[in-house]
């Protein structure tokens, strides 16, 4: 419908919904005067934290003492007005609001935002630990010794040595990293050392191997404790004489790399065993540090998850708030077997699948803490249980009674009768689309209207 020039999308189901917020509007508006109104609302809350659209609330104010209207105002507006209000009111937060899509749709500029630049990521943390490490690195990146890096999978062994490499004199060489247990035995020996042309079969020009790649720079060996047996006396012998033959050659490089090591296993235990030389391991291990497990470090937890967030949010272009409360105690209580590596993944996916404004503890693959139990009768534990369901049905389906009732298992007539019994009927959701200049008419169209009443209830008559 269009008034003054404005369209105006009126929706009253989640599907009209959807449609709306596919046509692209900046500037949403839920109109809220009915309790009533607040099921359709809740049925529509995952759309609600969908695409760019800022959400203003309309709200009379005799709800706003209500639990469900303020997890509304909290989750998903960036402001609300309490109604009545005068015109000019409505009008500024209005503007404001414009003012703010108008600067997200701008495209942001890569170069000035720290975290899309081309840096390595930072190593975050403010804990003890982490003030330990970090420390420790700068201490090491002053010599030139072998480093061996400790510490379980994820913990930022890799991440530790590249910082360890920047802060060093030679940062302006190459960082080389190899995975010890990720090259195959037969292609270890060219992959480390390189190969000339007509090696073996196949090696149609010259191949330069990671340990000459390094040349003046540092050689990160990762996962050196899955290096087999024979591999382990070449990589031996490179160390002792700083050089290296290619294979089919027959010329001698003479290398200069710094090595930095790191495992996640015991390798003192591995050589006890005998699955690690000695004298690589003393070779290696001129100085030693560990990177703590996050387990033992629980305080870093949420700035790096705030770090990631910011990160990912960026990345994958979503105008997310941050993490609910809940989110951030499920991240407290977990064990993180995987580390900060884990960390990482678990945000990027809820940034990726969150549909609500603030990330929730679902988003990050956990399971929601369990609400504590109040004690009701069984009917309205029933009845309770049943509403919510129905709710996440009509929602899930966009309202459609078939799909909805397939989805609960139950016949149409029967999802009917409980629309009816639990009065969950799809209510009226406003949303106006106000693009560029229209905008400023919708205002002045409310301004018209005031003259003749209430706001609340001139803006109910704008919107129907
Ligand atoms: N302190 C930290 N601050 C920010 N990010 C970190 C930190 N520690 C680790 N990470 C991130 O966690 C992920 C895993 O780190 P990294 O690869 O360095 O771990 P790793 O110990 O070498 O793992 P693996 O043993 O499995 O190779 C990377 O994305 C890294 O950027």
């Amino acid at each position: 419908m269009k008034l003054h020039g404005i369209t105006l999308l009126e929706c009253e189901t989640a599907d009209q919904l959807q449609r709306a917020l596919r046509a692209g509007c900046t500037v949403g508006v839920v109109v809220l005067v009915e309790p009533s109104q607040l099921e359709s609302i809740a049925a529509c809350d995952s759309l609600l934290g969908q695409g760019e659209v800022l959400w203003i609330g309309l709200i009379a104010r005799s709800l706003l003492a209500l639990p469900a209207v303020r997890t509304l105002v909290a989750d998903y507006l960036i402001n609300f007005i309490a109604l009545p209000a005068p015109i000019e009111h409505i009008d500024l937060v209005l503007r404001h609001a414009r003012g703010m899509a108008l600067v997200r749709s701008q495209p942001r500029s890569a170069l000035s935002d720290p975290v899309a630049s081309n840096d390595p990521a930072p190593m975050v943390g403010n804990t003890v630990q982490m003030h330990r490490l970090l420390h420790q690195i700068k201490r090491i990146a002053r010599t030139d010794a072998a480093v061996l890096i400790n510490g379980q999978s994820g913990t930022g062994k890799e991440l530790a040595a590249q910082s360890i490499h920047r802060q060093s004199a030679r940062r302006q060489a190459p960082f080389v990293a190899v995975n010890c247990g990720a090259i195959p035995a037969q292609l270890f020996q060219s992959e480390l050392f390189g190969a000339e042309k007509g090696a073996y079969t196949g090696a149609t020009q010259r191949r330069i191997g990671r340990i000459e790649a390094a040349q003046g720079g540092t050689l990160f060996l990762d996962e050196i404790g899955d290096l087999p047996m024979e591999m382990q006396v070449n990589l031996l012998r490179f160390l002792q004489e700083k050089t290296i033959e290619r294979v089919g050659g027959n010329q001698t490089l003479q290398i200069d790399a710094r090595i930095i090591a790191a495992t996640h296993i015991d390798l003192a235990e591995a050589v006890a065993q005998g699955r690690f030389r000695e004298d690589l391991y003393y070779r290696i291990n001129v100085v030693c540090i560990t990177t703590p497990r996050l387990a033992d470090r629980v305080e870093d937890i949420e700035d790096i998850a705030r770090h990631y967030f910011v990160h990912f949010a960026h990345r994958h272009n979503r105008s997310l708030r941050g993490f609910s409360k809940s989110a951030l105690q499920a991240m407290l209580h977990h064990g993180w077997p995987g580390n900060v590596r884990e960390l990482v993944n678990r945000v990027q996916r809820a940034v990726v699948m969150a549909e609500g404004r603030f990330i929730q503890p679902e988003d990050l693959g956990f399971d929601r803490p369990s609400e504590p139990l109040v004690l009701m009768s069984l009917d309205h534990a029933r009845a309770t249980a049943d509403r919510a369901m129905i709710r996440r049905a009509l929602a899930q389906a966009r309202n459609h009674i078939s799909q909805a009732a397939q989805l609960l298992g139950i016949s149409r007539v029967t999802l009917y009768r409980l629309i009816e019994k639990y009065q969950l009927h799809p209510q009226k959701i406003s949303l106006i689309s106000a693009h560029g200049e229209q905008f400023f008419q919708l205002v002045s169209a409310l301004h018209a209207a005031d003259s003749e009443g209430d706001a609340a209830e001139n803006y109910g008559e704008l919107t129907r």
